[in-house]
């Protein structure tokens, strides 16, 4: 790593083509079998080193109580280096677009492509942070079980758009969990591989079968309808734990991308 380097990095929401909970798991967290896909919605971060004693400072255009950033780099803690972030912030906040988890993903991988940690390290780092954030180390398209760190990073989707509602509140990832019902286990049409299968061979009929989001059952009666009203003709779920949510139709605002995150130096 360069003493005093300057980097600008770039990194990418993501949506859940497919959520689903097959079980509470011992320590607490649940068993999830997702299809996760990285959009082109997306934060830009400007990431300055310079030599120092450990320290970072973070500005953001909105205003964030304890910034996951700040998370990574206590796990860190290099003695020689200071670390300046500049966050803008065009990814909704609490929307299940995982924001927060992409800004960490992007940041523990721009310390590992350029010499601070190792990618050991970071993939060790990676899942204390978020369960989303393993995920963000590479992105693109995958299948994803255990907590959110079994990864099948599997042949990106592309050429498809969609469009992202984030309705005007946010819902706690915590609590919604917290508000699942053991009958709402497991009730998802397809397994994620099997959408990821109908994504591949643009199964356009299977495609609107397996789109799922378990979420969808335990969030307010009016989400739900707003979605249920797309999903009459287009693919369309929740993402995440809400609130935001998504329909896949040519002519949307965003598209798939191929990856999670990317730096210019
Ligand atoms: C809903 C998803 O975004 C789907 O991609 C993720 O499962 C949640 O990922 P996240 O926001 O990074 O979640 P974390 O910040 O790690 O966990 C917040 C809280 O959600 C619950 N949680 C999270 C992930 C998981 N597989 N099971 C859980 O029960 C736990 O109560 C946890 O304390
Ligand atoms: N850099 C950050 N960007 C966004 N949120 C952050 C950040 N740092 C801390 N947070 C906090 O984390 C909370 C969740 O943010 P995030 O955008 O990751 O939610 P999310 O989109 O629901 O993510 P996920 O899909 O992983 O649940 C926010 O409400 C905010 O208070």
């Amino acid at each position: 790593m360069g003493k005093n380097r300057s980097y600008l990095l770039r990194t990418y929401a993501k949506i859940n083509l497919c959520l689903d909970v097959l079980f509470k798991r011992p320590d607490g967290f649940h068993e999830i079998d997702s299809l996760f896909q990285n959009v082109s919605l997306h934060d830009d971060l400007e990431v300055r080193f310079v030599h120092g004693q450990g320290r970072i400072f973070v500005e953001s255009n909105v205003k964030i109580d304890g910034n996951i950033l700040l998370k990574v780099w206590d796990l860190i803690k290099p003695s020689e280096l200071d670390c300046y972030v500049r966050l803008e912030k065009k990814i909704p906040m609490g929307a299940g677009l995982g924001g927060g988890s992409s800004n960490a993903g992007g940041f523990l991988a721009l310390l590992a492509t350029h010499g601070l940690i190792s990618w050991e390290k970071a993939t060790q780092i990676a899942p204390l942070v978020g369960s989303d954030v393993p995920f963000f180390l590479c992105g693109g398209t995958a299948i994803v079980g255990g907590r959110g760190e079994q990864l099948s990073h599997v042949d990106p989707l592309l050429g498809y758009k969609l469009d992202v509602i984030k309705p005007d509140y946010s819902i706690s990832t915590k609590e919604a969990y917290a508000k699942l019902r053991p009958e709402l286990f497991g009730k998802a049409p397809l397994k994620a591989s099997q959408l990821y299968e109908a994504f591949k061979s643009r199964d356009w009929q299977a495609i609107k079968l397996g789109v799922y989001n378990v979420f969808e059952y335990i969030v307010p009666e009016e989400l739900r309808q707003e979605i249920e009203a797309f999903r009459k003709e287009y693919p369309a779920a929740l993402t995440g734990s809400g609130s935001a949510y998504f329909v896949l139709r040519d002519g949307g605002n965003y598209e798939f991308v191929h990856k999670a995150w990317e730096v210019e130096s």
